[in-house]
């Protein structure tokens, strides 16, 4: 049987829906987060957000064929010409400049999820490297379907947080990571039992970080 990306999901299931449902998540959905904690997540995930594209550049860098290192290319312009700029003025709709936000320090979650993605791309291949991406890439657009199935989950102008959730459920995200399902499907298909038992190792790894994430921002920790 070759594998796929849901095996990785399977490989740490617990985890896994850890990550997708957590309580930032289902307080984000059901409006009762508080907003000091959602603005404390903004600011650590602008940090995020530019570490994420160095990964791309990373994954550029380790790209051998002319297909995949076009597909980084995007990738890192998708992050910097158009999720940065979204999320800048997202900051600031909710009394973060940007001012501010070139000043922040990272928060110790931030730093160790980030730099944990970058060092395995580095040490690793790109395959590697994508596996630790895909978390990201997929868990958030799983976590806005995740909400939009659930009864207690409140869509439009009750909820402060909407627009969030309809950034995750847009066209262009869910393309995104479907994108990236079937990038990572074609490669786990090849792969042996003892080269995917280290995948599963990276993947497990990188979800426990975005648990670690969203507890940074409920804690408000830094
Ligand atoms: C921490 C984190 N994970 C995933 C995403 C989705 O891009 C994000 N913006 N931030």
């Amino acid at each position: 049987m070759p594998y796929q990306f849901e095996d990785l999901k399977k490989s740490c299931q617990t985890e896994w829906q850890a990550y997708i449902e957590h309580s930032f998540v289902q307080q984000l959905g059901n409006a009762s987060l508080a907003p000091e904690a959602f603005q404390h997540y903004l600011k650590q995930d602008y940090l995020f957000l530019i570490q994420f594209a160095r990964a791309f550049a990373l994954a550029a860098y380790k790209s051998p064929t002319l297909s995949d290192l076009r597909q980084a290319k995007e990738g890192l312009q998708a992050i910097v010409d158009v999720e940065l700029d979204l999320h800048i003025s997202y900051c600031k709709e909710w009394g973060i400049s940007e001012q501010e936000l070139a000043e922040l320090p990272e928060a110790r979650a931030t730093l160790a999820y980030t730099r944990y993605v970058l060092d395995t791309g580095n040490r690793g291949d790109l395959l590697d490297l994508h596996v630790a991406l895909s978390p990201c890439m997929v868990g958030y657009g799983e976590i806005a379907n995740w909400l939009n199935s659930r009864a207690e989950t409140i869509r439009g102008e009750n909820n402060p947080y909407d627009a969030w959730i309809a950034m995750y459920e847009s066209d262009e995200f869910q393309d995104a990571m479907q994108a990236e399902i079937s990038w990572l499907n074609e490669r786990l298909a090849e792969v042996s039992p003892a080269r995917f038992k280290e995948l599963t190792r990276i993947f497990s790894d990188a979800t426990r970080l975005e648990i670690d994430f969203w507890e940074m921002g409920l804690k408000q920790s830094d």
